[in-house]
């Protein structure tokens, strides 16, 4: 049997690919079937035909999967911020612990890697430390608010819809952050309407409000607010920091990043403070850090305590060892493992992070932790010794091939690779498999209702 694009078919969903999109079978052909699961009987359209697979998107549930359940977000379905809410957080573990496996055996090549369940999430809402909001001058309208005279279409603040780049769904309320972010939120979006200045077009290209970034600090319960802006207007930023401040005293502070380029990136080429501080406190087990508008920093911080952990168990330090860690952002891993080893010294292209790095170290009293910016691929270099064990956590797009070059050629004894994208692990994994053994992988959930999984390697030199 053969499908055409725009037809319209019931299919049986059977499997779950990466990115969590289901898989149905037609005689041996495979369609990808976004917002479904195996289980589910679904009324499809297919979008793309292609000749080894077809994608469609599900238009009717004919047969819901025994593993949905209600989502509780009004947006669920749409928002591209967590895709699998509908899906019951056990089967969400399962199937992201199936993705690591799948990604080291068919990517990787690598087979008998013991990939064990993933270190699940204590809370499921309300987890994230950090969210970005984009505004938009063309907003994405729900089904039922589709035709309503009163709702108005050139402004949004929210999330994109996936598959739209330029149209933005206004979010109110998003399940993610903590529910005062909420209430922060519809706040900054009723003083970026009232201030007059338009948001930013992703097509046009010209407006001024472009993101609001949300960082949340759990130890001090208090908030630092973000605003892009596509220019500089000290007068508009302070109207609306003004008020944020004198109506939330759990807000820290307000900054202005400010970013004429076109990229979609919620960071800017120069930050301007506004009110207050620069930046919130939090703390991860026993260690208080600094944290800036633009400092990576894991965005799950319950999370962030049972990846370290697990970082330390592979890193098995017994306290003299020297350690590299790259892509070390604020230097949380070396922080976290400074009395477990010798010295460490941690690497990191984004200035600011290098900076809170060595901020983090003073406010913790550590003094065996060292940080070199710049980009790795340089700056590997100017690690003469030989470390005894390397950490890498790098981002999305795994290392790049001169930095694992380097990395064998430092031939460090053990190493741990802790990565957001089983796809790259596995890759990266597979470029060092004549030299190191995969030993374990541990998967943590840092991102439940997304199939979004972390995942830290141990690697053994042969
Ligand atoms: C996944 S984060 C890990 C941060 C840190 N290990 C943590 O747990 O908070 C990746 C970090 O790599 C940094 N990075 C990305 N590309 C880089 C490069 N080419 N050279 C150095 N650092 C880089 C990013 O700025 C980010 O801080």
């Amino acid at each position: 049997m053969t499908v055409k694009k725009k037809q319209e078919i019931e299919l049986d969903v059977t499997g779950i690919a990466f990115g969590g999109r289901g898989i149905a079978k037609i005689d041996g052909y495979t369609v990808f079937v976004d917002q479904s699961v195996p289980g589910d009987r679904v009324l499809a359209r297919i979008v793309k035909k292609k000749k080894s697979y077809a994608e469609a998107r599900t238009l009717q549930i004919i047969e819901p999967s025994a593993d949905r359940i209600e989502p509780p977000c009004r947006y669920a379905g749409w928002c591209g911020g967590c895709k699998w809410q509908f899906l019951q957080y056990g089967r969400q573990l399962e199937y992201k612990r199936r993705h690591v496996r799948e990604a080291v055996e068919h990517i990787g090549q690598i087979s008998g890697v013991p990939v064990h369940p993933v270190l699940p999430a204590d809370k499921i809402f309300g987890y994230r430390n950090k969210m970005e909001f984009s505004c938009s001058d063309r907003r994405w309208l729900l089904p039922e608010e589709l035709g309503r005279t009163d709702i108005p279409k050139d402004f949004a603040l929210g999330l994109h819809v996936p598959g739209t780049f330029d149209k933005i769904l206004d979010i109110d309320a998003c399940l993610l952050q903590p529910e005062k972010g909420n209430r922060i939120l519809n706040d900054v979006r009723d003083r970026i309407r009232a201030s007059g200045l338009a948001p930013y077009g992703l097509r046009t290209h010209e407006g001024f409000w472009r993101f609001v970034m949300l960082r949340h600090s759990v130890a001090e319960d208090r908030w630092l607010v973000n605003l892009v802006t596509a220019a500089e207007d000290r007068g508009a930023l302070a109207a609306v920091a003004g008020y944020l401040m004198e109506a939330h005293d759990d807000i820290a502070g307000v900054v202005n990043n400010v970013t004429a380029k076109k990229a979609a990136v919620a960071a800017g080429e120069y930050e301007v403070p506004v009110s207050g501080r620069a930046f919130v406190q939090e703390q991860l087990g026993e260690f208080v850090f600094e944290v800036s508008a633009n400092s990576f920093f894991q965005t799950n911080t319950a999370q962030a305590e049972k990846l370290y952990d697990t970082v330390r168990r592979y890193a098995q330090l017994s306290g003299s060892e020297s350690v590299v860690d790259l892509y070390t952002g604020t230097g949380t891993i070396p922080i976290w493992l400074s009395a477990d080893a010798g010295r460490i010294t941690g690497l990191e292209i984004v200035e600011s992070a290098v900076a809170d790095a060595g901020k983090n170290c003073e406010k913790n009293q550590i003094t065996n932790c060292r940080f070199v910016a710049g980009d790795i691929r340089q700056s590997i270099s100017q690690i003469e010794h030989r470390p005894d064990v390397m950490i890498i956590d790098p981002p999305r797009a795994g290392m790049h091939k001169d930095v694992v070059k380097s990395v064998l050629d430092m031939a460090p004894e053990k190493m741990v690779y802790v990565s957001c994208n089983p796809a790259t692990l596995a890759r990266d994994l597979s470029l060092m498999a004549e030299t190191y053994h995969v030993a374990e992988i541990q998967p943590v959930d840092m991102f439940p209702h997304t199939f979004h999984i972390e995942a830290v390697a141990r690697l053994v030199r042969k």
